[in-house]
């Protein structure tokens, strides 16, 4: 509905104030869209001073006359009586404009009077407006801004996300309210600090809704209001753990690089060095200026080991990337270090190497433990010498020599006699150094091609090469028999020592190691058998020493069950009156097809094998029977002397199994003798005191045998409660001829006297021998002068005989 008509000067008032108003202004026919009129502001803003009227409005706008009669019949029915149009000035810039249009009526005519706004900078200002927003809005920064009253004025969805708020929650709250009490704190210096205008950056922990711990970075920008006074913070917060651990990790490699102490190489695409490790420096001396832009794989030699090859390195670090392996690196002065190198690839996206990255292991140390640990698998750990499975793989080598050159070779199996003695009696750390000094002096007698390997305890086996004619044999022995000539100075002792050697001979003797081994063992035990100190050839041992060697162990062990030990009694004399002071008892083996075994091979044996305790206790048993028979039957020998190994005294129940032979005979403790072998006894003597003392208490005698074989400490001989002591026979034997017998057999006597000892001499065999032991003070003897061991009704006719020879 168009206004009433105007009278004509309203309609002259209104056209001035049209034409001087100082906001543009034009009328339009709603029909056409064609301007009809437009004051000066109008004409003076589009640039078209007095020729407006000749346009279409919608002209401005650059509309197609289709959409011109659309929009005029949309203006006419409308009821918004304002539009927002870009129209197009006479200077060609495009405006946005906000055109607010009244329908009038000027003589019957509708027309429509619009008030044109132009309304671009404020369209720029609200676009721009916008776009902050949206990014404020979507920013994955939390953003938030705090007024000068801490209190928010705005905060983003990410923000939000953090203090896991809603907006309407957040918006006018105080800082404190949303962030709790704690983190307000720490974060109020930072805020005073940016609310005097300065940027403020700082990190701190945050725990999110999951209260999983995230590192956060804080900036606070003042922001300031139109006025230019400072309203408030802006807070831009980033979540930097993802960063920090990165940069974490980063340290650590850093750390790593540089501390670790494994080389690491850092090299160009070209494999050309770029970086080295303090590592790598450390462990070749290089500087590190001086490899840089070498090529890596120059640092490594083409030496060891043989199966390294520098172009199959290159080849397979192009295919695969990455290459490990044992290599040798030259150091700078020269000397080569075994290593374990890593070398990968650092690759771009499309596989492309971009670095080398080679990590280097010192092997030497390793290198070192293996060569160490083959050593000890291969070698005796007290002598260094070969022990058995080197020996074994030795020998297989030379015996393959031997059958190509169709040579002759010798296998030596050296035993130390008595060794057992020493270390009885001088203890283990005596025997361990005499062991070392033995396996010197062989090594030093042999020659270099030969082998001398520690198969056991005592045990030595040589292999000697070449030894085609028995001469060569016999020079080998003697030159290993030469190794004992002189004695050991261990431990302030001079020891005597010497060694039964045993021989077998490749081809003859056996084929394999082990068959000549064991042949040299059987000939090395026959050289026991005949005295110690000499050495026997396999070749000439009869067939029944071989057998017997291998069936003796079986037979002894059921020997006792069999019945086939016996006992042998020898007189002991008192030399002034020829009368019997005693007897002592020996065992005999008599083994069907064996025959007579000495006890010398057999006790040594029993005591290996474990059986002395259950024979010796026999041996006790049958000793006092026999006493008591005696004594029963009125004859008169003084005392019994039974035999006991060290073994059974070692074994706890002893005394008691003394005690019991005792009582269930009947014979009297006051007329039996225990002897014990010197060597033992000193070797236990702080332990024995207490044991022999109670025998003692009993009233049983105790006399040490073998005197002057081992070694004595005098100290122990005052302590021990012992009356005798047994002269060796070995001493006895050459006592006529040799001086040194004679010193040390007048040594015992002055050494048993000054102690109260009574002292008896063993062996004695003739009047010579008799004479001398006398006038040196010891008037009692045992020995074939007198009688041979002899049966028991020998022994009881001898003994009822009167004992006067
Ligand atoms: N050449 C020579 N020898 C003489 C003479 N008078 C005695 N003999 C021998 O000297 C050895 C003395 O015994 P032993 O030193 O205790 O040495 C004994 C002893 O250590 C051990 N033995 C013997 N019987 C037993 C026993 O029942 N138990 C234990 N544990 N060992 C025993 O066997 C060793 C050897 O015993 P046998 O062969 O019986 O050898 C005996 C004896 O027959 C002589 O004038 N000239």
């Amino acid at each position: 509905m168009y206004p009433k008509q105007l009278s004509s000067n309203t309609t002259e008032l209104y056209q001035n104030l049209f034409n001087e108003a100082t906001v543009p202004m034009l009328i339009i026919s709603p029909e056409t869209g064609q301007i009809v009129s437009a004051n000066r502001a109008a004409e003076a803003y589009y640039g078209y001073s007095k020729g407006l009227t000749q346009f279409n409005i919608m002209a401005l706008n650059q509309l197609s006359p289709q959409e011109i009669k659309q929009e005029m019949s949309r203006a006419k029915s409308c009821k918004r009586n304002y539009f927002i149009f870009k129209h197009k000035l006479a200077n060609g810039n495009i405006r946005d404009v906000e055109v607010f249009s009244s329908p009038i009526q000027v003589q019957n005519q509708p027309l429509l009077f619009s008030v044109i706004h132009d309304i671009t900078d404020r369209i720029k200002a609200e676009q721009e407006i916008n776009l902050y927003a949206q990014v404020f809005t979507a920013s994955t920064d939390m953003l938030a801004v705090i007024d000068d009253k801490h209190a928010y004025l705005a905060a983003n969805q990410s923000y939000l996300k953090l203090v896991n708020k809603t907006h309407k929650q957040v918006i006018g709250a105080f800082t404190r309210d949303i962030i709790g009490e704690h983190a307000y704190h720490d974060y109020l210096p930072h805020y005073k600090r940016a609310m005097q205008g300065e940027v403020v950056v700082f990190e701190r922990l945050f725990y999110d809704a999951n209260r999983s711990k995230r590192d956060i970075e804080v900036r606070y920008f003042p922001f300031y209001s139109r006025s230019g006074k400072q309203a408030g913070v802006v807070a831009v917060q980033r979540d930097i753990t993802e960063r920090k651990s990165i940069e974490e990790e980063l340290r650590l490699s850093a750390t790593v690089y540089q501390s670790t102490v494994e080389g690491v190489i850092i090299s160009d695409n070209k494999n050309k060095i770029v970086d080295v490790n303090q590592a790598f420096i450390n462990m070749t001396g290089y500087q590190k200026q001086n490899l840089i832009g070498l090529p890596t794989l120059s640092l490594f030699t083409r030496q060891a080991p043989a199966t390294f090859d520098i172009d199959s390195v290159h080849h397979t670090l192009e295919q695969d990337l990455s290459w490990r392996g044992e290599l040798v690196t030259q150091c700078k002065d020269g000397s080569l270090l075994p290593i374990w190198a890593t070398i990968n690839a650092v690759t771009t996206g499309n596989n492309t190497p971009e670095r080398y990255v080679s990590v280097i292991r010192d092997m030497s140390f390793y290198k070192r433990t293996s060569e160490r640990l083959e050593f000890l698998a291969h070698h005796d750990n007290l002598t260094h010498l070969p022990n058995r499975l080197l020996l074994s793989a030795r020998l297989e080598q030379s015996l393959n020599r031997a059958k190509r050159s169709q040579s002759r070779l010798a296998v030596a199996f050296i035993d130390l006699d008595r060794f057992k003695n020493i270390n009885d009696s001088l203890g283990h750390s005596a025997g361990d150094a005499l062991l070392v000094a033995v396996a010197g002096r062989l090594k030093d007698c042999i020659r270099e091609e030969d082998t001398i390997a520690r198969v056991s305890g005592d045990e030595f086996v040589a292999i000697l090469e070449n030894t085609t004619s028995s001469q060569d044999v016999e020079t080998a022995t003697q030159r290993l028999s030469a190794a004992f000539a002189t004695p050991f100075y261990i431990e302030k002792h001079a020891l005597f020592v010497t060694a039964s050697i045993g021989v077998s001979l490749y081809p003859n003797d056996g084929q394999t190691p082990s068959q000549l081994i064991h042949n040299a063992d059987t000939a090395m035990y026959k050289s026991k058998q005949q005295g110690r100190n000499q050495s026997a050839l396999f070749s000439e041992l009869s067939t029944q020493d071989i057998e017997e060697q291998n069936v003796i162990e079986n037979a002894l062990r059921g020997a006792l069950n069999r019945n086939e030990f016996s006992l042998v009694f020898q007189p002991q004399m008192d030399l002034n009156h020829a009368t019997c002071l005693g007897i002592e008892v020996l065992l005999r083996w008599r083994h069907p097809e064996l025959g007579q075994v000495s006890p010398a091979v057999f006790i040594p044996l029993a005591e290996q094998l474990g059986l002395i305790w259950d024979i010796g206790n026999w041996v006790l048993h049958q000793a006092c029977e026999q006493g008591k028979a005696w004594h029963d039957l009125g004859l008169d020998f003084g005392r019994i002397a039974v035999n006991v190994a060290g073994m059974q005294l070692r074994h706890g129940r002893f005394n008691q199994i003394v005690e019991q032979a005792i009582t269930k005979t009947g014979f009297t403790p006051h007329a039996l003798e225990l002897e014990i072998t010197e060597d033992f006894v000193m070797s236990k003597a702080d332990e024995h005191i207490k044991q022999l003392a109670q025998l003692q208490a009993m009233g049983i005698e105790i006399a040490i045998d073998d005197f002057g074989t081992g070694y004595s400490s005098l100290n122990y001989l005052k302590k021990l409660p012992i009356t005798k002591l047994k002269i060796d026979r070995s001493f006895v034997f050459d006592l006529v001829q040799d001086t040194d017998s004679q010193v040390i057999i007048a040594s015992i006597i002055a050494l048993a006297n000054a102690m109260n000892l009574s002292v008896i001499a063993e062996g004695v065999e003739t009047f010579e021998q008799a004479k001398i032991l006398s006038q040196n003070g010891c008037h009692q003897a045992q020995g074939y002068l007198y009688s041979k061991p002899i049966t028991a009704a020998e022994m009881q006719h001898w003994l009822s005989k009167a004992t006067v020879i």
